[in-house]
């Protein structure tokens, strides 16, 4: 029998021919390249990865939580831009894609920095504070399913886990789209949101990021 690699196989596969061990960026560099030539991936991508870079170097955040972490590229690309000692905790819910995720994080020399927790975001959000001593959040960026967008911010409120001051980052506003989300942070005055229009990850389509500053 032959057994038919995944998607996520593949750009585990791409990454470890491509990109230099302990070199985060040749890690993000090399899935860009397969994903852009081989096969379209849901990765955020190199151009909304830029705005991605300018909001987490702006932001040079302290604790940073991820929602999706899907194959771990935004994952690495967020951790290689974090001080020293900063943290980042992602979540996925998905075992299979969870076990690719550790090895690109690995690939990337990552580890020290980044803490990947399998599970759904509902169930372990309000987990994160005594479970992780995680105080608060100075950025969450949210790249999971977009219906859960919304419930998952009401829920990060209700546990404190955002700080006066701290970003929301949601990818795919327009596509596949997260109209909820979308209305509630731009109307919200507990919320100073900005749109920045990019295109979905290796194509002409439009799609952008939002960013939403937490007022308290
Ligand atoms: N509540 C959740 N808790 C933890 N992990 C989750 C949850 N929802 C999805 N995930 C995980 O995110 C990973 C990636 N993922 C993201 C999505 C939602 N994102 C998209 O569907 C998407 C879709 C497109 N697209 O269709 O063009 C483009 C994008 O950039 C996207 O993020 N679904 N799975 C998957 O491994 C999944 O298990
Ligand atoms: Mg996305």
């Amino acid at each position: 029998t032959v057994t038919q690699s995944t998607r996520p196989q593949r750009i585990l596969g791409a990454v470890q021919q491509n990109a230099t061990r302990g070199d985060p960026r040749s890690v993000v560099r090399a899935i860009d390249q397969y994903c852009r030539s081989q096969e379209w991936a849901m990765n955020v991508g190199d151009e909304k990865g830029c705005i991605l870079d300018s909001v987490v170097s702006e932001v040079n955040p302290s604790t940073v939580l991820e929602l999706g972490t899907y194959c771990g590229y935004s994952t690495v690309r967020i951790a290689s831009l974090l001080p020293p000692h900063a943290k980042l905790i992602t979540l996925e819910f998905n075992p299979k894609f969870a076990v690719i995720a550790r090895q690109v994080i690995a690939w990337a020399g990552l580890e020290d920095k980044i803490q990947l927790v399998e599970g759904s975001s509902g169930d372990l959000i309000p987990k994160l504070k005594e479970q992780f001593g995680v105080k608060a959040f100075d950025l969450v960026f949210l790249d999971h399913w977009k219906d859960r967008y919304l419930p998952d911010t009401k829920l990060i409120e209700e546990c404190g886990l955002l700080r006066k001051g701290g970003v929301l980052l949601a990818d795919n506003v327009i596509c596949p789209g997260a109209p909820e989300y979308l209305e509630f942070v731009r109307s919200s005055p507990r919320y100073e949101s900005q749109y920045f229009k990019s295109h979905l990850e290796y194509t002409k389509v439009e799609d952008g990021l939002e960013k939403s500053v937490f007022l308290g």
